[in-house]
């Protein structure tokens, strides 16, 4: 089966290393990886946003030969930042990741992600949280083949950590494919597969059970399971940056 996303030597200099990786359709995929590990500047050469070399396919399409216009229906990303920084009406956001008007889907998204009461609001005051939901339901908009999320589930009380993991489920039920980055590895349990990054190379690609288990787990994050938690690893000293 031809994959829906084929990456080829996907490169950032300095952070992000030679990077091959095949997604299926509706397949849901966390991303983990300590601080600095390279989650981001993954995601972000997925989306075409920076790469110094490489390529990334979608169904066969090469995305740098995209129009802007296209684009968005094959890929889109969600940064981790909430920088909301201007007074746009949440509704206006969620229309800006859509190539072409459509108020329909607009309205679609505020009431999938409960938008309602904020939807006139200026986008730079709502919570930390409200933000996040405003950026995911942007990033849904245009109902993309991949889409990158980076820590949806950052910020999110825990109705909306559990609704929000339904939203991306029914997502790529309907056939797109997810790649999320996750800082609670214990919530990879909810994903159909797991990759980790570490040193800006991706280390482990893993059924989620397996990755919870893998010694790469252990010693990217320098932590051991300590019953059904976790715990830091005794023989853990500092970890200089690369
Ligand atoms: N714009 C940049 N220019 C140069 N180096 C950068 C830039 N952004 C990030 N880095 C470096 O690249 C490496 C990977 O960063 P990246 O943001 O991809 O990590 P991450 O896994 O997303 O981390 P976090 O969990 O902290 O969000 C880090 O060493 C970081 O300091």
């Amino acid at each position: 089966m031809t994959p829906r996303v084929e990456a080829r030597g996907v490169t950032i200099d300095q952070r992000l290393r030679s990077a091959d990786l095949d997604l299926g359709p509706g397949e849901l995929v966390a991303l983990i990886g300590r601080n600095g590990g390279g989650k981001t500047s993954l995601l972000r050469a997925l989306a075409g946003i920076e790469a110094d070399g490489g390529s990334v396919r979608i169904d066969g399409a090469s995305l740098e030969k995209q129009s802007p216009a296209r684009r968005p229906y094959l890929v889109t990303f969600a940064p981790a930042s909430r920088d909301l920084t201007w007074p746009i009406r949440v509704r206006d956001v969620i229309a800006l990741g859509l190539p072409r008007p459509d108020r329909d889907r607009v309205e679609a998204m505020i009431r999938l992600l409960e938008l309602e009461q904020l939807a006139d609001r200026p986008a730079d005051r709502l919570s930390t949280g409200e933000r996040a939901r405003v950026l995911t339901a942007r990033a849904l908009a245009p109902s993309p083949k991949l889409l990158l999320l980076d820590e949806p589930l950052s910020n999110l009380d825990p109705y909306w950590v559990l609704r929000l993991l339904e939203i991306l489920r029914d997502a790529v039920e309907a056939g797109a494919t997810a790649l999320v980055a996750v800082h609670d590895i214990d919530r990879i349990r909810e994903f159909d597969r797991a990759i980790l990054i570490d040193d800006g190379a991706i280390r482990a690609d893993l059924p989620p059970s397996q990755m919870l288990e893998s010694t790469e787990v252990a010693e990217a994050f320098r932590i051991q399971r300590d019953g059904a938690g976790w715990r830091v690893r005794p023989t853990a000293g500092p970890r200089s940056s690369r």
